[in-house]
């Protein structure tokens, strides 16, 4: 299990103005026990998608079975405040598919360590990772230390990657996002990206702290 940032959550019957909710109704049991497995496989069936040559056949074959497999699903939509893809804070990046599967180290108003290994599906070209899987990475763990530190939701104003060297695909990744300063609603948020000592990106961004109804 992953260590998870400690944030305040709400219970669904909670009051809510229309904005951006102040709080997550997190869980650790939404979907079920085995909810971290199936992510797993959706994960890695992304994987396997980006590195396969199929033959027309198996194309027909798995065609075939994703169709089933959607239809299995359509009554069983949910809103994005409590799919458990997003808020199950057990598992790596709380279940998200969108995200790169991050594993939090640590989570506070100092900042957050992660680790975050890419794998196929995130290929850019010539074996590295794509630019835009480290620039979500960033959002996101940078938006979590923004967070945790002036303990409010915020949203990305601009955010600014360095490429300093190539992120590699396979290979553990240490990451780091902390406040550098915040101006009343402005969030000055850095990051890094190293695989070892080797610094592969880094982070500049601002988040602005929403207010009260704000979307
Ligand atoms: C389960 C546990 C989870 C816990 C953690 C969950 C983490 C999840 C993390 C998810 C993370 C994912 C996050 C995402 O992906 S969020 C998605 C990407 N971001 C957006 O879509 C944001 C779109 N933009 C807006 O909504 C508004 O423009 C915002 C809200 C950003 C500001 O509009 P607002 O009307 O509110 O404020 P303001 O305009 O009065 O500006 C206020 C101040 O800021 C300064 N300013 C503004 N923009 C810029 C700029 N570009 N450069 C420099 N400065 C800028 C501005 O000059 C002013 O300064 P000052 O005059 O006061 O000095």
């Amino acid at each position: 299990m992953s260590a998870q940032p400690d944030v305040e959550s709400s219970s669904a019957s909670d009051a809510h103005e229309g904005g951006f909710r102040p709080t997550f109704d997190v869980s650790t049991e939404r979907g079920g026990p085995n909810y971290g497995k199936f992510v797993g496989q959706v994960r890695e069936f992304m994987d396997r998608v980006r590195a396969a040559l199929p033959s027309a056949e198996l194309t027909d074959e798995l065609l075939a079975d994703l169709k089933s497999m959607n239809a299995k699903l359509v009554d069983f939509e949910t809103d994005e405040w409590t799919s458990p893809s997003g808020t199950r804070i057990d598992l790596p990046a709380r279940g998200n598919i969108t995200l790169p599967p991050y594993d939090i180290v640590d989570a506070g108003p100092d900042g957050v360590d992660a680790t975050i290994t890419f794998t196929r599906f995130n290929l850019g070209g010539n074996g590295a990772a794509h630019g835009g899987f480290v620039a979500l990475l960033f959002d996101d763990l940078g938006g979590m230390a923004a967070a945790l530190n002036i303990e409010g939701i915020c949203r990305t104003a601009y955010l600014k990657i360095d490429y300093r060297s190539l992120t590699p695909l396979n290979s553990e990744l240490a990451v780091r996002c902390w406040v550098d300063r915040v101006e009343g609603r402005k969030v000055y948020v850095r990051g890094t990206l190293h695989e070892g000592d080797r610094l592969c990106a880094e982070m500049d961004a601002l988040f602005i702290k929403l207010k009260p109804g704000q979307p």
